[in-house]
């Protein structure tokens, strides 16, 4: 479970949260969705324990991350860059991470079958591709096997063989009751994949409900997306609110 309630942040001048609330549950995938600059890292930066909040609070498992005891294995979390050494392999970046985390090593095996890197294990980190580094980070963040995953833009950089195994994947986390939280600009990938959705826009949450209330009696994600938000530029109208 992860709730998020009233989350305020301010940088400099400029509010870029404000009270931002919403819950993902277990057993369904949440995608968190909005326009480029809405807020969506932000909100998942504070989530995550890297960020603090003026206001409000951000929970996993009913927890502040930072005080959460064993985080591997409460919430795997995927965010901009993998975070590997590049002259690692792909196989001895999750070892060291496994080992470190008091992990079985057996797992690493696991998770670099379970993302589709198994070939490329023993090559190093700094020559991998950008979709091949989104399946490490998306390795590292499955080794603990935890029940929550919160997942950035995670179709960046993915091929279509990668971002089937990833909606496969997250379905499948979701089906073991797990919780599962994704932001993502791409409406229609996003539609294919979750449950429920949060539309956040300049920092507000915009709308939120199961994928079919979002969408509501427009044609799609999409049509609903871009009348709820800017996404379309300046001037554009502003739909319902929670
Ligand atoms: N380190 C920072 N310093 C100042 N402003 C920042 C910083 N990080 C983010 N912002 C601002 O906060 C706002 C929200 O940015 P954020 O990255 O959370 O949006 P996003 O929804 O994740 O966008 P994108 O889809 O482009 O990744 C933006 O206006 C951005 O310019």
């Amino acid at each position: 479970m992860i709730t998020i309630d009233q989350v305020s942040k301010r940088r400099g001048s400029k509010q870029i949260l404000t009270e931002v609330g919403f819950e993902a549950r277990p057993g369904r995938v949440t995608g968190f969705l909005g326009p480029n600059g809405a807020g969506k890292s932000s909100t998942l930066r504070i989530l995550l324990g890297l960020d603090r909040p003026d206001g409000g609070v951000a929970l996993v498992a009913g927890r502040p991350f930072a005080r959460l005891r064993r985080p591997l294995t409460t919430v795997g979390a995927v965010l901009d860059g993998g975070g590997a050494h590049r002259s690692r392999t792909g196989r001895g970046h999750l070892r060291w991470i496994a080992a470190s985390n008091g992990l079985p090593r057996a797992r690493v095996d696991e998770v670099l079958d379970l993302v589709g890197l198994t070939e490329a294990a023993g090559r190093r980190v700094g020559g991998y591709s950008l979709g091949m580094g989104r399946r490490l980070a998306l390795a590292a963040a499955l080794l603990g096997d935890p029940p929550v995953l919160v997942l950035d833009e995670p179709v960046n950089g993915l091929d279509p063989e990668g971002i089937r195994r990833l909606r496969v994947l997250l379905r499948d986390r979701a089906a073991a009751g797990g919780t599962v939280l994704l932001s993502s600009h791409l409406i229609g990938e996003l539609a294919e994949t979750v449950d429920d959705v949060v539309v956040i826009d300049r920092g507000r949450v915009v709308a939120l409900g199961t994928l079919a209330e979002v969408t509501g009696a427009h044609r799609g994600l999409e049509d609903a997306f871009f009348a709820l938000t800017s996404g379309t530029g300046p001037g554009t109208g502003h739909g319902g609110r929670p």
